[in-house]
């Protein structure tokens, strides 16, 4: 199973790169890779199993994170309504987007920063993410809400984008225009 030792930290190289298309039909040990992933997500969000293996929680997780510079994400969170929202998606990608913006109201941070970065993150509203699921099933998800931004964060990591570099450098808490707070 993955642990916090798996995982890269800022300033490691994998972080800023643009990560390469899975070539699909996925091998196994890209599948392998990919459900290693999804249970990291999981298991970060079971306290007992959190707290025995020191794992910081994550809604989300993408390859290079984990030194593998392949266009894949894990995401397991649930939306406002309590829907769950859990995908291993391979070279997913953003095929349209609303003008409207979106940003939680108590900032982002990542598994592979240590430290806070308080701001708002800008992100689209919503969105409609094309990829391929681990049975091979190609998915079209349209998008608002936390998951939405949980998406972009992990899209962002394919392409060597930290959720830091969207913040308002001048004034971090600035209202940012056409956007609806999510909290
Ligand atoms: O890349 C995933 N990871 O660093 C875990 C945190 C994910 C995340 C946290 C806040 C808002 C969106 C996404
Ligand atoms: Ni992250």
């Amino acid at each position: 199973m993955l642990t916090m030792d798996n995982i890269v930290r800022d300033g490691h190289p994998s972080l800023r790169k643009v990560a390469e298309e899975v070539p699909l039909p996925a091998s196994d040990e890209d599948k392998a890779t990919l459900e290693r992933m999804l249970e990291y997500v999981k298991n970060s969000q079971n306290p007992e199993v959190a707290e025995k293996y020191g794992l910081r929680p994550g809604i989300g997780l993408a390859a290079p994170q984990i030194d593998v510079e392949k266009r894949m994400i894990a995401v397991h969170v649930h939306d406002e309504k309590g829907n769950l929202y859990s995908y291993g998606l391979f070279n997913p990608r953003i095929i349209s987007h609303s003008v409207e913006r979106a940003y939680l109201t108590a900032g982002e941070g990542c598994l592979s920063v240590d430290e806070p970065y308080p701001g708002y993150v800008p992100r689209y509203a919503r969105i409609t993410v094309k990829g391929v699921s681990l049975d091979g099933e190609e998915v079209k998800l349209r998008l608002k809400g936390l998951p939405a931004i949980v998406f972009q964060h992990e899209i962002d990591h394919l392409n060597g984008v930290m959720f830091y570099d969207h913040i308002n450098k001048e004034d971090p808490f600035a209202e940012i225009d056409n956007a609806i707070p999510v909290d």
